[in-house]
């Protein structure tokens, strides 16, 4: 199934729901002029008995006293136009994407965030990733360009999960022009007009709700762009989280 041979439409499957998990919470926010954030990932329910009294005693005494639940993150994203986070397992080769080459976070750093890919392992049998990339968007004016996560560290036909948490946002795929060289990649440009969805098998539009596990596979990267665009009625908050396999 994981190297299926199928036409890449078929291989985006979008129907997957992945329950948000009660007890996580993740706060991700931006401190001043945005080049830096607060990546916090703690684990926000009841443990044993405690009464929900005590337990928000103790969230806020860990939230003040605690600093491994506490991480100052800095962004570096430049001009991107969304905050991103990158978190992999020790000894992968660096990732470089659209010029950029994020720091490497530990998974030890973020236990929550080990326990979502435990989820996502469990919610797609036979997968297997150790990176994570996970966006902030904040409002509509946040988004990512037409691009392909087709970086040669992914291999040929990476299978790449994307857990969306908050606000909804559109998220559209259109194949890529026969000529485009193949390992372009393109992220970072903000689409010029709206794509036109004219029923074309070229072109296609999911809507990622809150809790939504969008799986792409096969030859998606190589022969597909996909963009989150800007939308003015997306007034709220979006974290994507894409796992990923570096080989
Ligand atoms: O936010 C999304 O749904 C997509 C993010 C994405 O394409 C990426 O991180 O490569
Ligand atoms: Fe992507």
């Amino acid at each position: 199934m994981l190297h299926s041979k199928k036409v890449p439409t078929e291989n985006v499957d979008k129907g997957k729901v992945l329950k948000a998990p009660s007890n996580f919470r993740i706060s991700f926010y931006a401190n001043g002029d945005g080049d830096e954030a607060i990546l916090k990932a703690e684990t926000g329910g009841r443990r044993g008995r405690e009464t929900e009294n005590e337990a928000e005693q103790s969230e806020a005494a860990a939230a003040t006293s605690d600093s491994r639940t506490k991480r100052v993150v800095e962004l570096g994203n430049g001009s991107q136009p969304r905050d991103s986070c990158y978190v992999a397992s020790e000894g992968l080769p660096q990732l470089v994407y659209s010029g950029y080459q994020p720091h490497a976070y530990s998974w030890d750093e973020f236990p929550p965030l080990k326990d979502i890919l435990d989820a996502v392992h469990k919610a797609l049998p036979g997968s297997r990733f150790n990176s994570l990339l996970l966006n902030r968007y904040k409002g509509g004016n946040d988004y990512v360009g037409w691009h392909a996560d087709d970086e040669k560290l992914y291999g040929p036909t990476p299978e790449i999960a994307s857990l969306s948490i908050g606000c909804e946002r559109e998220f559209l795929l259109k194949k890529k022009p026969d000529k485009t060289p193949r390992g372009k990649n393109t992220s970072g440009e903000q689409p010029k007009k709206r794509l036109k969805m004219d029923g074309s098998p070229d072109k296609h539009s999911f809507v990622l709700k809150h809790g939504s596990l969008l799986v792409m596979r096969g030859y998606t990267q190589r022969d597909w762009l996909h963009s989150v665009p800007k939308r003015v009625k997306a007034d709220s908050l979006r974290i994507n989280l894409t796992f990923r396999l570096v080989l």
